[in-house]
């Protein structure tokens, strides 16, 4: 049994009221803060207008995010008394790999942004705390140092589904060889959504050499240049933004990338119920229900309606997870209640990285955990498959 196998089997008795211990007796105010939107406040306060904006933004009027919010908010849970829920086991399996809890940093772009330290400060938080970290296509360091700074801690890798079958190739063998135990090919973002917090800055802060690390770093891509990238930095991004989506592809096209990829697939931003019985279908091994988290569509339907429609069509015997609005336990819980078998988050985790680095991470995971771990607890749940439908009612 490794450590993450021993770490996800011993009951989490009390997760929750540790980290509760510890803030009451520090005697100062933790950092970054607890509340989501202090969190989100104090990363405003922490970051130049640019940098924020981007992270913190989203589609047209913002409408979708809102809507995430609402979608969740909508679920009501039931709590149920004397449940003899001392003893709280929240790990879960997912795909042949114990983990610590149904938790997952979403894969975020250019964590530089947000600290000097970016992905790398993201790793170690992750790796310490067992909770495995998406690599993103558009990150600020090549895999293989992210990789590096995780030990044997699980970790994904996220990929942009781009015109060139060799970079698609190239990458995909970067991530098994860096010990990635999934491929998550994103499907929403064939095309960048309108960002108008973005546009009014004129600011696309992932058109910078440092947004293109993956790229940068891949013997398949440097042999599409002409001039190594050192010497013309904006032809090697001409040359990335030309080639790293696909917006031509269509659902024929899916099962031939599940055949050539080892590692299980998942594919995110799955909304409508048709469209994961199409990525059944076609072969994937896992869905993740997404809507980028409000940053693609405006007016886009909120996720966890997604949600709902989705499992109500096509069950959960393929793993389906969910991520986009997600800010604390109570909401990890509703979406597990939902039919998720895991959560993922976006936004907050950044907000930690920009106000306190790696231990800000670390802290936005701990207190997501434990209010995770005391919401079970107070609702009357022991294991996470305890956190069945029945837990939950919708309000109008
Ligand atoms: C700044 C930022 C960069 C992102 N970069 C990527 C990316 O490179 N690849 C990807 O699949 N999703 C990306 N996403 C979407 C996230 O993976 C995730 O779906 C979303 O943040 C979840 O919503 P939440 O922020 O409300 O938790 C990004 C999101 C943000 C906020
Ligand atoms: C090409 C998009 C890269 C980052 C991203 O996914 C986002 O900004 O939402």
């Amino acid at each position: 049994m490794t450590a993450s196998d021993a770490a996800a089997t011993a009951p989490d008795a009390a997760i929750g009221p540790v980290r509760q211990s510890e803030i009451y007796l520090a005697g100062r105010l933790p950092e970054p803060p607890v509340d989501p939107d202090a969190l989100r406040a104090a990363a405003e306060a922490a970051l130049p207008e640019a940098a924020f904006a981007y992270i913190d933004g989203g589609a047209g009027t913002g409408s979708t995010m809102a809507e995430n919010r609402h979608a969740l908010d909508r679920w009501r849970i039931v709590p149920r008394m004397l449940a003899s829920a001392e003893q709280r086991h929240s790990g879960v399996d997912l795909f042949g790999r114990a983990l610590r809890s149904p938790l997952l940093l979403a894969p975020i772009g250019v964590q530089e942004l947000a600290h000097a330290d970016g992905d790398l400060a993201t790793a170690r938080a992750a790796a310490t705390e067992q909770v495995p970290m998406i690599f993103s296509n558009q990150a600020s360091v090549p895999m293989e140092e992210t990789a590096e700074a995780m030990g044997d801690a699980p970790r994904w890798f996220q990929l942009y589904w781009s015109r060139s079958d060799d970079l698609i190739a190239s990458l995909i063998a970067r991530a098994e060889d860096a010990g990635c135990d999934a491929i998550v090919v994103t499907l929403d973002t064939p095309l960048l959504g309108w960002r108008n917090r973005d546009l009014d800055l004129a600011s696309l802060p992932f058109l910078h050499a440092k947004g293109i690390a993956q790229y940068l770093s891949d013997p398949v891509f440097r042999a599409m240049l002409s001039d190594p990238p050192e010497d013309d930095p904006m032809a090697a991004i001409a040359r990335f933004l030309a080639i790293y989506t696909n917006p031509a592809i269509g659902w024929a096209d899916l099962p031939a990338l599940c055949a050539r990829c080892r590692l299980p697939v998942l594919v995110k931003g799955i909304l409508d119920p048709a469209d994961a019985e199409r990525a059944i279908d076609a072969g994937v091994d896992g869905i993740i229900v997404s809507n980028h988290g409000g940053r693609q569509v405006d007016g886009a339907v909120g996720a966890a309606d997604a949600l709902e429609r989705i499992v109500a069509a096509v069950g959960t015997n393929v793993p389906i997870l969910f991520d986009s609005g997600i800010r604390s336990g109570a909401d990890m819980f509703r979406a597990l209640a939902l039919g998720a078998r895991a959560v993922l988050i976006g936004r907050p985790y950044i907000y930690g990285l920009a106000v306190a680095g790696e231990a800000g991470v670390r802290a936005v995971i701990r207190n997501l955990l434990a209010e995770f771990d005391l919401t079970m607890a107070l609702a009357g749940c022991r294991t996470i498959a305890e956190i069945d439908r029945s837990r939950i009612i919708r309000r109008e």
